[in-house]
C-alpha cells in the first residue's frame, strides 16, 4: 500500500466461480483507512461478489481475502465492519429505535442513538415500524444500522439507490464525516457522479476482471478525450464526419448539464434540420467528443464565425468508465470456465 496508508481490507489474486460462471478472475483490491474506494462495474461485473468475499460470506476459489489482516468472517473482524448490502432482511414489525438498539447491542463500542439519527437522517422515524417505511426511508435506516457499531471499515453496496436528493446529500455528508474520522469505505455505485464526488480511489471491474485501478484522477486520465460544447450553426452530423471527431450530437438543453446550458438559448425548432449534413441559420447546442480538442476548436471557429459559448472540458469519470468497459470483451462467453 503506497503513501504509508493503513490497509484494512484486501483481495489478492481472487477467483470466484458460481458453477461455470467466473464472477471474479484474478482480482486485486485494497482498502485503506480514511479513504473511499469506489468499486465500479456494469451489472454482473462482480462487485457484490467482491464485497461478499471481503465480508467472509463466501470463500474465494483461489487467492486471498483479508479484513483487518485476517480471514474475513471471524467475529472480531466482523465487529469492526459495517455493512449495507443491496437488500436487507430486517424485522418489519420492529420500530426503528428497536432495530437500532438491537444492532448496537452486537458491538462493543456503538455510537449513540442520537449520532445514528444524525448520520442516517432519521429524524422523526425512530418510533415508526420498519415495514411501514418507504423504500428510501428503509435505506436510510439500513445506513444507520451499518454505521451504528462505529466501524473502521464500511461496505456500502449501492447505498443511495432509491434515495431522494436530500437523503443522498445527508448520506454523502455522513460518509465524508466518517472518512475524516479514519473510516475506510468500499462503495459500489452505478452513479458515477457519486463516485467522483466521494471516492479517493477507483477500481473498475468488467466481466470479473480489474480493467483499471488507481487514484480517481489517474483513472479519469485514462481517457484522452475532451468534451467540447458550443452554440453553432454547423450541423452535428457534419461535425461528426470530421476525422478527428469521435462523436458529435446536438444536445437538448433540457437534458444537458444544467450549469453549462442556458436553456433560453436553445431554439425551440432546433431539431428541424439535424442530421441532414448541412449548415443552417439557427444555432444548435452541440457536444463533441474528440482526442484533438485544439484542432477541432480551430476548425469550428474557422467554419462558423458566429460560434459562441465555447467550452472545452476534460472527460469525466463517466466517459472513462464507458471507454474502459467498452474495451473489454463485451460478451459473457469467455467467463464460462473451461
Ligand atoms: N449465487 C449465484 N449463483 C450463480 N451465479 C451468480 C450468483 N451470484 C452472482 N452470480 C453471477 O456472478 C456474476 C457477478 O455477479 P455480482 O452480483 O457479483 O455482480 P455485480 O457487479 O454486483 O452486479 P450488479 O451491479 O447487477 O449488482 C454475474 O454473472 C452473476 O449472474
Amino acid at each position: 500500500m503506497e503513501g504509508g496508508s493503513i490497509e484494512l481490507a484486501s483481495l489478492r489474486g481472487v477467483r470466484k466461480q458460481y458453477g461455470k460462471v467466473v464472477a471474479l478472475d484474478g482480482v486485486d483490491l485494497s482498502l485503506a483507512a480514511g479513504q473511499v474506494l469506489a468499486l465500479l462495474g456494469a451489472n454482473g461485473a462482480g462487485k457484490s461478489t467482491a464485497v461478499a468475499l471481503l465480508l467472509g460470506l463466501m470463500q474465494p476459489d483461489a487467492g486471498e481475502a483479508t479484513l483487518f489482516g485476517r480471514l474475513p468472517g471471524r467475529l472480531d473482524a466482523r465487529r469492526g465492519a459495517g455493512v449495507m448490502l443491496q437488500s436487507a432482511a430486517l424485522q418489519e414489525t420492529l420500530k426503528v429505535r428497536e432495530l437500532l438498539d438491537l444492532t448496537r447491542s452486537y458491538y462493543p463500542n456503538p455510537r449513540s442513538v442520537a449520532d445514528c439519527v444524525a448520520l442516517g437522517g432519521l429524524d422523526g422515524l425512530l418510533d415508526r415500524r420498519y415495514g411501514k417505511l418507504s423504500g428510501g426511508q428503509q435505506r436510510r435506516v439500513q445506513f444507520a444500522l451499518a454505521v451504528c457499531g462505529n466501524p473502521r471499515v464500511l461496505f456500502l453496496d449501492e447505498p443511495t439507490t432509491g434515495l431522494d436528493i436530500e437523503a443522498r446529500q445527508t448520506l454523502w455528508r455522513a460518509l465524508r464525516e466518517l472518512v475524516a474520522q479514519g473510516c475506510a469505505v468500499l462503495l459500489t455505485t452505478h452513479y458515477l457522479e457519486e463516485a467522483e464526488a466521494l471516492a479517493d480511489r477507483v477500481t473498475v471491474l468488467a466481466h470479473g476482471r480489474v480493467v483499471a485501478a488507481g487514484a480517481m484522477d489517474e483513472v479519469r486520465r485514462h481517457v484522452s478525450a475532451r468534451r467540447i460544447r458550443c452554440l453553432t450553426t454547423l450541423d452535428a452530423a457534419r461535425i461528426a464526419a470530421w476525422p478527428e471527431v469521435r462523436s458529435a450530437r446536438a444536445v437538448d438543453a433540457a437534458l444537458a448539464d444544467a450549469g453549462a446550458v442556458d436553456a433560453g438559448a436553445m431554439p425551440s425548432d432546433a431539431v428541424g434540420d439535424r442530421g441532414l449534413g448541412r449548415s443552417h441559420e439557427k444555432s444548435d447546442r452541440v457536444e463533441i467528443v474528440t482526442d484533438a480538442a485544439e484542432d477541432v476548436v480551430r476548425r469550428l471557429l474557422a467554419e462558423d464565425a458566429t460560434l459562441s459559448e465555447l467550452e472545452v472540458q476534460r472527460a469525466g469519470l463517466a466517459d472513462a468508465f464507458l471507454e474502459l468497459t467498452r474495451e473489454d470483451v463485451s460478451d459473457d462467453a469467455h467467463r464460462e470456465a473451461a
